[in-house]
């Protein structure tokens, strides 16, 4: 019988070989929907009680305020750019697959501790099985941003590579969920309500083959946004991580200036030599823009703010509600109203509920009910 993997094999040479036209997009949307199962049914093996070889992620406790997880082919210097970010030795050598597990190191930056993880490298085909690519893909997973670490020295290609084995298991590196909304029902077949003119190839009859696929017969579906079949694939899984991520440009030592000036022009990028220590301020930076982290300083009642401490968040326009939460789930039982200083308001200080949207260096005071 063939194995899941033949049956992937085989079809992404039938999608390489079926010519791309407009006749051809339905059956080329199919078959990349019959891709989709296919790799969610190797994923769901591989996360299943000791996945036959251990393709768990590696067990690593998340500690800190963000994850950030290093990936990349081997050797292009992941474990020194570890080190040289935190301080903890992971080693390092001019040999492949120095790294064999996950090593955590911790980076303080502007009060925030961002826990580091080193990963062995990966090669291609890691999310088919080869290596330690399984485990290392479902590392990435847990990951608040991936950083991409590709050597300056080898083909810019490694880049579309790395992201390929990352989406062919469902993470979406720099993108937001498709504004698409699946609402199952009991009966009555599928019903389109297209609130936005889909220009990107998708149309009832493929949306309908696809939600076959799924085994979706009854629902409707919402479509807010212009998406491709894809997308619109990923919305039928259901399970995809969407997940910040940062291209790291190592080895810089041995480039000349010519070739850094073009790499310069990259958007995303950041070029760095982590054995020579350049430009890891600017990474440190970029680093904590991508984790679109935030601080927030306490105020103990008739005390000064804590400025030490802050509580650092990261999520798009993070709420009181959000903030009590990251300090004590028990917090939001008691919580009555708050007092704000900063940016995020008009008064200083201001009265809030818990939907008030903070911003960075916010000052807050809890007021608990009595
Ligand atoms: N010239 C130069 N060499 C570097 C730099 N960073 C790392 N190296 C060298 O590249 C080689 C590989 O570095 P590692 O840190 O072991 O790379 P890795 O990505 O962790 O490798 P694996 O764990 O095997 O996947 C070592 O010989 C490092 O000294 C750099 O910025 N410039
Ligand atoms: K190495
Ligand atoms: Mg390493």
């Amino acid at each position: 019988m063939p194995t899941t993997e033949d049956k992937i094999k085989e079809l992404e040479a039938e999608y390489a070989r079926t010519q791309k036209n407009k006749q051809t997009e339905g059956h080329l949307g199919l078959i990349k929907a019959k891709l989709a199962k296919l790799r969610r049914e190797l994923e769901d093996q591989g996360s299943k009680s000791g996945g036959g070889g251990g393709e768990r992620g590696f067990d690593v406790k998340k500690v800190g305020d963000t994850r950030v997880g290093l990936v990349g082919f081997p050797s292009v210097g992941k474990s020194t750019l570890l080190t040289t970010l935190t301080g903890t030795k992971s080693e390092a050598a001019a040999y492949e697959f120095t790294t064999l597990t996950a090593i955590p190191g911790t980076m303080k930056y502007r009060g925030a501790r961002i826990q580091i993880l080193d990963l062995p490298g990966i090669i291609e085909g890691a999310a088919t099985g080869k290596g330690r690519g399984r485990q290392v893909i479902s590392a990435a997973r847990t990951c608040d941003m991936i950083m991409i670490v590709l050597d300056a020295g080898k083909p810019v290609t490694h880049k579309f590579l790395i992201e390929r084995e990352l989406d062919n298991f469902g993470i979406r590196l720099n993108q937001k969920p498709p504004d698409v909304k699946i609402k199952k029902k009991e009966r009555g077949g599928i019903d389109f309500q297209w609130l936005c003119p889909q220009t990107k190839g998708m149309n009832q009859d493929i949306a309908t083959r696809i939600l076959k696929e799924y085994r979706i017969n009854c629902a409707t579906v919402t479509f807010r946004e212009d998406v491709t079949h894809d997308q619109f694939i990923d919305v039928c899984d259901g399970k995809r991580t969407y997940i910040p991520g940062l291209y790291v440009m190592n080895k810089i030592d041995q480039l000349t200036i010519e070739e850094l000036d073009i790499i310069d022009e990259i958007p995303n990028y950041v070029p760095i030599s982590s054995r020579d220590e350049w430009n890891i301020d600017e990474l440190m930076e970029t680093i904590w823009q991508k984790c679109n982290m935030l601080r927030v300083y306490t105020k103990p009642k008739g005390q000064v703010p804590d400025y030490d401490e802050p509580v650092v968040l990261h999520a798009d326009g993070p709420t009181v509600e959000q903030f009590c939460n990251r300090i004590h789930k028990s917090i939001m039982e008691q919580f009555k109203y708050a007092w704000v200083w900063g940016s995020s308001c008009r008064h200083q200080p201001q009265k809030v509920g818990k939907d008030h949207v903070l911003a960075d260096e916010d000052v807050i005071q809890v007021v608990k009910k009595v």
